[in-house]
């Protein structure tokens, strides 16, 4: 008989609220907003603002959108990453769990389901379902997973995986999953990729003087770049265009989902639909490789407002390319990577 494994790993995602009922929606939102790590003003300040002014104001308007996207089974976001869970336990001896940054299952309902499975568990594997550093995407899951498994003093190890945005692995399973749409006939493909401020990328900038500093910064060589999202959205991109041979001027990058009045990153997504046309673009596909589960961001901000935004200015067709999901090759690179890891 085989010897059960001492090992578990978790794989955490960001969350959905618990329903599309507005005081679900507030919940999650003020759980989400109130991380230091994704709205970083002084605490006094962010509360006004958070409970005050944005969650009351956006709750109903995010339930809306919720409602407009929710499957039979709950959040998207969430019902792919059970699916996602289920086939990767399919190929491994050890028992795999899923976490959410924000809502649930939470951090530590994930810890005890594996410790109750095995009460003799030695390490957990982290999988953050987040392919690149942002402060607040995998920066914020990490330290809140690890804090949970400080707080609690559980018995066993925390072993991360690292941001995997340029993994051969995790770009071919996203460059084949993207095949059979570049494979028909198109005028451009956009990465549009979920925004940042442009200040979490100099404040993550770990010499201080580079990140958004020095001309072309994000391809001029830099230590900043372990840590900087533009950086490596760029790297992911230009690796899945090179392994499909699309023309540099067939492409471009982009950001959505910017909130509030700073500058984010750019350019931005809603605008960048609006010109496209007016360039000549008609035939236009999109992929949103920041998720690596398809959720609100893809499935309502690009799929129906980003399409309508297009089309409204001349587009012709607008084909959403969906994340990686469970993309047999996906599921196959994490059960390579937990295979090697454990
Ligand atoms: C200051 C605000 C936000 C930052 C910074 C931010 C970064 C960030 N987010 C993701 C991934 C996801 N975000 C999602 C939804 C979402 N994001 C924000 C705000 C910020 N995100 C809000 C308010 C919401 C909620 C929905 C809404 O009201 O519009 C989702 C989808 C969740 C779902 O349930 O489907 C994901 C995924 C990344 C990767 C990231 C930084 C790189
Ligand atoms: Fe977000
Ligand atoms: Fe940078």
């Amino acid at each position: 008989m085989e010897a059960k494994s001492d090992k578990g790993i978790i794989l955490m995602n960001l969350g959905s609220p618990d329903s599309t009922a507005v005081p679900d929606v507030k919940r999650y939102l003020n759980e989400f907003l109130m991380d230091k790590r994704v709205i970083d003003y002084p605490y006094l300040f962010r509360l006004m603002l958070i409970k005050g002014i944005i969650v009351p104001r956006r709750a109903p308007k995010s339930a809306e959108a919720y409602k407009s996207i929710w499957w039979e089974e709950g959040s998207p976001l969430i019902a792919l990453t059970k699916q996602l869970q289920n086939a990767v336990q399919h190929d491994l001896q050890m028992p795999v769990e899923i976490s959410m940054r924000y809502g649930n299952p939470s951090q530590e309902d994930a810890y005890d389901k594996l410790l109750k499975q095995n009460p003799n568990l030695k390490e957990v594997i982290l999988l953050p379902l987040y392919p690149h550093y942002a402060m607040s995407s995998y920066e914020t899951a990490v330290e809140h997973a690890k804090a949970v498994h400080k707080k609690k003093k559980y018995p066993f190890t925390l072993n991360i995986v690292p941001p995997y945005y340029s993994e051969p692995d995790y770009i071919n399973a996203l460059a084949e999953s993207m095949r059979p749409y570049v494979s028909q006939d198109f005028d451009h493909l956009l990465f549009s990729y979920h925004g940042v401020p442009e200040r979490h990328i100099r404040k993550g900038d770990i010499t201080g003087k580079h990140c958004l500093q020095v001309e072309d910064c994000c391809h001029v060589g830099s230590p900043a770049h372990e840590f900087c999202y533009r950086h490596q959205v760029f790297i992911t991109s230009e690796l899945v265009a090179e392994k499909l041979k699309i023309p540099r001027e067939k492409w471009s990058v982009t950001f959505q989902s910017r909130l509030g009045r700073e500058e984010w990153l750019k350019p931005y997504t809603a605008a960048t639909l609006e010109e496209l046309p007016k360039k000549g673009v008609k035939r236009l596909l999109v992929a949103c490789p920041a998720f690596v589960s398809d959720c609100l961001e893809t499935l309502e901000e690009i799929a129906v407002e980003g399409k309508h935004t297009f089309i409204n200015s001349g587009g012709d067709s607008f084909t959403m390319i969906p994340c990686l999901n469970v993309h047999p090759l996906w599921v196959g690179a994490v059960v390579k990577w937990m295979t090697a890891m454990s």
